[in-house]
């Protein structure tokens, strides 16, 4: 089956859109990619949408708020199929189904609470194409921790291709999460901490900037060591998988008011860390660790990482894979899953009790 996949992720800087032919097990090969950025408007109203979203105690519930975030989500998502069928030349009947993830805007498994915005009927309704959407409730429900979703599309990524075990995938997006995929093709899956997201948001605070490009910052700050070290010993990190976090759950405010180039490094440093900090999970360390998300373009990053691990750090890319639309890829194979009741989580992804399957299928 041909499937769009749709990711509008913690970093807010837009949705990705891929193609997809899969049978929901295998993937049979990777179609074209396409983007829609939010303006900076978009954007600020996503942040607050954010804001207001931590105050949740209803997954169904929209303030005013909220409804227009909703609204926004829904037609930037349509939007963008709609410009990538158009620039691709396929027509809506090419498509056999949306997998359409929504924006986050609360994560609090142990609540029994992951809220993510986007109107999955109005998207049908708009593209006429069958969407598959709320792919993290039934996980919830189920005593599950809703994420990571990815591992699935991992393991059949790895299995297509000739890596060496134990190996490690990790996602740097806002947040950052890891499958380890053992000898015996053994999954394990869970959120790391911190990806990108505290970066942007120091960067953004002090400079105005988005991001820190190339790393370049960090690359030229002094990471604070003791702070590095107090950082480690929150219980996030000590905790055993399954575990997953929120977008806002640490703050760049923790590194004080230093030079931005040093918060950067401590930050960026941090990030690395809690990333290494996986291989305890695991009896044998993965010996390739493979970075995707928008991680994999700050060498910085992937430079600590190579340090702190003392293992090869290779991106998506030099595996053929693509880092900024994997899990746009993602998501149309765990509609297609969905579509054929095949589990999307695990014991060993979300701690969930039995392999599950989600999402709500509007046909
Ligand atoms: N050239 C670059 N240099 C440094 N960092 C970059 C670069 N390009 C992207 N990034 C980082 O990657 C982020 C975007 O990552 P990505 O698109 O994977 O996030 P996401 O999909 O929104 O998040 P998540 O996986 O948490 O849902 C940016 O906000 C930025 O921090
Ligand atoms: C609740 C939520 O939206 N979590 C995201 C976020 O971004 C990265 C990490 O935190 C991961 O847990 C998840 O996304 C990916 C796509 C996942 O579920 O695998």
């Amino acid at each position: 089956m041909r499937a769009i996949g749709l990711m509008s992720g913690t970093s807010l800087d837009g949705v990705d859109v891929a193609l997809l032919d899969t049978d929901g097990e295998t993937i049979a090969g990777f179609g074209p990619t396409g983007y829609r950025a939010y303006s900076d408007d978009e954007r600020a109203l996503l942040r607050a949408a954010l804001k207001e979203g931590a105050q949740l105690t209803d997954r169904t519930q929209r303030t005013p708020l909220l409804a227009r975030a909703d609204a926004l989500v829904t037609r930037a998502h349509a939007e963008a199929v709609e410009l990538f069928l158009e620039r691709n030349g396929l027509s809506r009947a090419d498509i056999g189904v949306v997998g359409f993830h929504g924006q986050t805007v609360l994560h609090r498994p142990a609540l029994g609470l992951t809220v993510q915005i986007g109107d999955g009927e109005a998207l049908r309704q708009r593209l006429g194409i069958p969407v598959v959407y709320d792919l993290r409730q039934a996980d919830v429900a189920a005593g599950g921790q809703g994420a990571p979703l990815v591992p699935v599309f991992h393991r059949a990524l790895a299995a297509a291709a000739a890596l060496p075990r134990p190996l490690a995938v990790i996602n740097i997006g806002g947040v950052a999460n890891v499958t380890l995929i053992g000898a015996g093709e053994t999954l394990l899956a869970f959120d790391t901490g911190p990806g990108n997201a505290l970066i942007d948001d120091w960067m953004g605070e002090r400079t105005g900037e988005r991001m820190d490009e190339g790393g370049a910052a960090a690359a030229r700050g002094r990471a604070d060591e003791a702070l590095l070290a107090w950082l480690l010993v929150h219980p996030f990190f000590a905790k055993p998988p399954p575990k997953s976090l929120d977008r806002n759950a640490f703050a760049f405010s923790i590194v004080g008011n230093v030079a931005t180039e040093d918060g950067a490094a401590t930050l960026t440093a941090f990030t690395a860390r809690s990333i290494a900090r996986a291989a305890d999970f695991v009896r044998e360390p993965p010996v390739l660790w493979i970075v995707c998300g928008g991680g994999a373009k700050n060498p910085e990053l992937l430079r600590l990482l190579a340090h702190v691990t003392g293992a090869e750090i290779r991106t998506g890319e030099d595996v053929g894979w693509s880092s900024d639309f994997l899990e746009a890829q993602a998501f149309a194979y765990l509609a297609v899953r969905s579509l054929k009741s095949l589990p999307l989580t695990y014991p060993s992804t979300t701690g969930v009790k039995e392999p599950l399957t989600g999402g709500v299928i509007l046909a």
